[in-house]
């Protein structure tokens, strides 16, 4: 049960397969602060496995050299299905749906996740960009529902608007009916999206009449409806807040999460799971996790691939350039690439280029690629300062169409998920290194697949240090690249 504190040993959460995975001994891992930290760190490093057939609920004879017997001298476990992993815990209704949009096999995350979310344990979700960290932590939120009950019993806080439908929408889909199954009528589950730009209103009156089962909520929306108190957290069993770092780094949000995680709610009557691709100072983190009440004193850290942070099917470039050339160079790059889909990060625009009148560098860029770019008919804009119905118009367009490329702002770098992106070019280089992250994740989405995808930055030379920079603290290389223009 989420709500009581429970003894497990942590040695008992661990899945039975994995050979490369080990526990540290927090006392390895803390800076010397105090108190002496009570909460284990799970690390995993190990490739990810193949795909299994959609079909297939074991894996397949073909697979044998997975298997810890194909090879004496570096045993690779078998490969493990999330049918396994969620047996007993996740009605058979959802495994079945679940099987049924082609999720087989565990993801690392899922495979050293899942058996520590299952024991009712507080978790930080800690792995790579598209490792399947959403995934993870639906499955833990279907194995605890009940459909008998109206009451709010799952809420999931995102830091955007985008990521929220892009959640609700994996909800649903696993929420739906299986093919053939025949279900009573009280077995679905009720999601509801609550979030910035939305009708509030209407929203107001279906949480007091019928609360939904689920809810996947912004900060401030939220917020507003639990000041108003339209509902309350009491039947909250399980809350999770994705990309915990990134909430956590905007003033505008601290309060109000703090709010969230101990008025509102205390830690005692629910499972809390943060997850996100990057926790800078994640010792530090799970201290204040503990010192502050957001979680139970007994949280576990799920840290997958902690020697590798960027996924590693990723091929990293450079290609410097004057800055004044750097439509023309991008515009080469483009014709050479020939991308099937692709993201260009552009920098925010400045607020001294605002007020002097500038248009926006996306939209500048934006002119010059539907200009002059003639392969890719399919341009689009996402940027914080479009309207709540653009953006969402924006990312519903690419995600119906074969191929694409979006000009946007760090607002598309994080969570987003278009699994066909195969490109991600740095216009301008990301502020920070964890921006850097989370803007190469956009691609290399496919969990099981060998294809490599391709960030590539354009900058200036005097800005290779701040990239080199990136690569050490990211632990990745990057090649240059010379056009010959
Ligand atoms: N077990 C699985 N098998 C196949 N595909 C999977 C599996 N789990 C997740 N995926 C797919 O992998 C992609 C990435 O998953 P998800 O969005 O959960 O990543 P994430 O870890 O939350 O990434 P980010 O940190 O960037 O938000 C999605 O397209 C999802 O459908």
């Amino acid at each position: 049960m989420a709500s009581s504190a429970p003894t497990t040993p942590v040695s008992s959460l661990r899945p039975p397969v994995s050979s490369a995975t080990k526990l540290v001994s927090p006392s390895s891992l803390f800076l010397p602060c105090n108190p002496e930290p009570k909460f284990p760190t799970v690390v995993a490093a190990r490739p990810i496995q193949p795909p299994l057939s959609a079909s297939s609920h074991e894996p397949p004879r073909a697979l044998a050299s997975f298997s810890p017997a194909a090879d004496e001298a570096d045993p690779e476990p078998a490969p493990l299905t999330l049918r396994r992993i969620c047996s007993g815990h996740v009605p058979e209704h959802v495994l079945r749906r679940m099987e049924e949009v082609g999720y087989i096999l565990a993801t690392d995350v899922q495979r050293e996740a899942l058996p520590a979310l299952f024991s009712g344990r507080d978790c930080v979700l800690h792995a790579q960009t598209g490792s399947g960290k959403t995934l993870t932590y639906l499955l833990r939120i279907f194995s605890v529902m009940n459909t008998q009950r109206s009451s709010v019993q799952a809420l999931i806080v995102v830091p955007t608007r985008e990521l929220g439908i892009q959640v609700a929408k994996v909800v649903r889909l696993l929420a739906a009916k299986p093919m053939g199954l025949e279900m009573e009528q009280n077995k679905s589950y009720t999601v509801m999206a609550l979030l910035d730009g939305g009708t509030l209103k209407r929203q107001r009156s279906w949480l007091k009449a019928d609360p939904p089962a689920i809810v996947v909520a912004t900060i401030g929306s939220l917020c507003q409806m639990l000041e108003k108190q339209v509902f309350k957290l009491d039947t909250v069993r399980i809350l999770v807040i994705d990309e915990v770092d990134f909430m956590f780094n905007s003033s505008k949000q601290v309060s109000s999460l703090r709010k969230l995680l101990t008025l509102y709610s205390s830690c005692n009557s629910r499972q809390t799971v943060f997850a996100s691709a990057s926790i800078p100072q994640h010792n530090r983190f799970l201290h204040d996790c503990i010192q502050q009440k957001w979680t139970k004193g007994d949280v576990v850290h799920i840290h997958v691939n902690p020697i590798e942070p960027m996924p590693s099917c990723l091929n990293h470039r450079y290609l410097t350039c004057h800055r004044n050339r750097r439509h023309q160079t991008l515009l080469h790059l483009l014709q050479r690439d020939n991308p099937e889909s692709g993201i260009i990060f552009v920098g925010e625009q400045s607020e001294k280029s605002k007020k002097a009148g500038n248009p926006p560098p996306t939209t500048l860029l934006l002119e010059f690629l539907k200009d002059s770019y003639g392969s890719c008919s399919n341009i689009l804009l996402l940027e914080e300062d479009m309207n709540f119905n653009a953006r969402a118009a924006s990312l519903s367009e690419v995600r119906q169409k074969e191929g694409y490329l979006i000009v946007a702002t760090d607002i598309a770098a994080r969570g987003i998920d278009l699994p066909e992106t195969t490109h991600i070019y740095n216009f301008d280089l990301p502020r920070t290194a964890v921006d850097y992250l989370h803007r190469a994740g956009r691609t290399g989405r496919k969990p099981f697949s060998d294809k490599k995808c391709v960030v590539t930055s354009i900058i200036a030379s005097e800005e290779r240090f701040v990239l080199k920079r990136y690569e050490n603290e990211l632990m990745f290389a990057c090649e240059e690249l010379v056009l010959s223009l």
